[in-house]
């Protein structure tokens, strides 16, 4: 199910970005990609053809005959064969940085102290101190850096957000959120298998951290109450499945996270489906606490890829009647700039250049925010026993092939 959404969301992008191409105005952000990772064309190249402010003008590889071709492939005008070599170029404005997570606050860091702007992918860095570190440079050289956390930016998003919030469902008891891929489907060789580049299944399906806090407006938990990694057999430094169980204040909202990149058989020989990311929030009525709802913001295609369906559903715990809604281009915050079609990869994107535009993004994701972010990932890695993960800023790592 999510491989086809996956290569569906490619699938759209492209289609978008073919039939709603529009010429660059003047102004146009020059933005260089680091790396020819596997995203790049959903992420960035795709949502930028559909932008009139952003123009991709460079890619940079370890190897620059992977750069030309990727440059060719995609019609962008500079190669080059190492990221240093990019970051030097000074006509570039801004960066997005699509590399392995262990490799995201030293390359961040780089980017900012070049004076570029950064987009960074998700999860911002290793750790929260890496996080820290990046904003205080970005504050300090008046720069935009965003965590790539797209979901977000869609109007979808924030139907939810306000549902949750519009007190009409009485106070949020519990949450549940699970990202789940099944057994083999990640080969041994992916990054996200790699201690080294801060690989494991909290740090890749971070999703399930990123959507609860967001959803219950939430900074770092109060207490991990429970954290249990199951370990790669490969490397048991690395978390092939974390289940946490997080308590976040004194009003006792609880909230229950699994992330699973080899998810199990069923009986040993059923194969698993492959499940996007889905959050479960339980509302109850104080007053009559059996009235409450179960709102899931999955159904139907995950909040993670609303652009290709989705729908809200409401489910009251009393009757269980459902209700669903669903929501493309209308959000609280949206009002005509913005196109039904956009993925929420276009969204982050519209986002990201009207902050580098200086005009108000619709929404926009906080430093501090980001920083909670890693925060609640730290602590979890630590009650499970595995420790804090790492970033190439910390370590002599080279970022050389390896
Ligand atoms: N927002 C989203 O929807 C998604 C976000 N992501 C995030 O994007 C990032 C990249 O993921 P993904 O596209 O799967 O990555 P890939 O494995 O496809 O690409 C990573 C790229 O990093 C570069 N790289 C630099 N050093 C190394 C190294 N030591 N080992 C391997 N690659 C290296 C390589 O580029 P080169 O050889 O050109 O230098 C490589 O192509 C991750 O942080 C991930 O969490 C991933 C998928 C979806
Ligand atoms: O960000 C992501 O989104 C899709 C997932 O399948 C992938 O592992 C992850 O990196």
């Amino acid at each position: 199910m999510a491989m086809a959404l996956q290569a569906s969301t490619f699938l759209h992008q492209y289609i978008y970005a073919t039939t709603h191409a529009v010429p660059k105005s003047p102004n146009a952000i020059r933005f260089g990609i680091l790396s020819t990772a596997m995203i790049n064309p959903a992420a960035i190249i795709r949502p930028a053809e559909t932008h009139p402010e952003v123009k991709i003008t460079a890619i940079a590889s370890r190897d620059l005959l992977s750069a030309k071709k990727y440059a060719a492939k995609y019609g962008i005008k500079n190669a080059y064969g190492s990221y240093d070599e990019l970051l030097g170029d000074t006509t570039i404005q801004a960066v997005y940085i699509s590399l392995p997570n262990a490799l995201h606050g030293e390359w961040a860091e780089k980017a900012l102290n070049a004076s570029k702007h950064v987009l960074l992918e998700k999860p911002l860095t290793a750790n929260a101190s890496e996080a820290r570190r990046i904003f205080e440079i970005a504050s300090a050289k008046n720069l935009v850096l965003l965590e790539a956390f797209h979901w977000q930016f869609h109007p979808a998003a924030h139907v939810v957000h306000s549902l949750v919030h519009s007190g009409r469902y009485g106070q949020v008891k519990r949450t549940y959120a699970r990202m789940t891929t099944p057994a083999k489907s990640i080969p041994k060789s992916d990054i996200r298998w790699k201690y080294d580049l801060a690989g494991g299944s909290l740090m890749d399906m971070t999703y399930v951290v990123s959507a609860t806090r967001y959803f219950l407006d939430k900074g770092v938990p109060e207490q991990i109450i429970s954290a249990k990694a199951r370990r790669s057999p490969e490397d048991r430094r690395i978390d092939e499945a974390m289940e946490a169980e997080l308590r976040w204040d004194k009003d006792g909202v609880k909230s229950k996270i699994y992330a699973d990149m080899e998810r199990r058989n069923v009986a040993v020989i059923v194969p698993r489906v492959w499940e996007l990311p889905a959050v479960e929030i339980e509302c109850e009525d104080a007053a009559q606490p059996q009235a409450g709802v179960k709102l899931n913001a999955d159904r139907g295609g995950s909040f993670m890829m609303p652009h290709l369906y989705h729908y809200i559903q409401v489910t009251d715990k009393k009757t269980g009647h459902r209700t669903t809604q669903k929501h493309y281009n209308w959000g609280p915050k949206w009002g005509a700039n913005s196109e039904p079609w956009w993925s929420t990869y276009r969204y982050q994107l519209e986002a990201f250049a009207d902050r580098i535009q200086g005009r108000q993004p619709a929404h926009w994701i906080d430093p501090q925010d980001s920083i909670d972010g890693m925060q609640t990932i730290d602590m979890i890695y630590e009650k499970s026993g595995l420790g804090i993960r790492h970033g190439s800023s910390e370590k002599t790592i080279i970022a050389g092939k390896q």
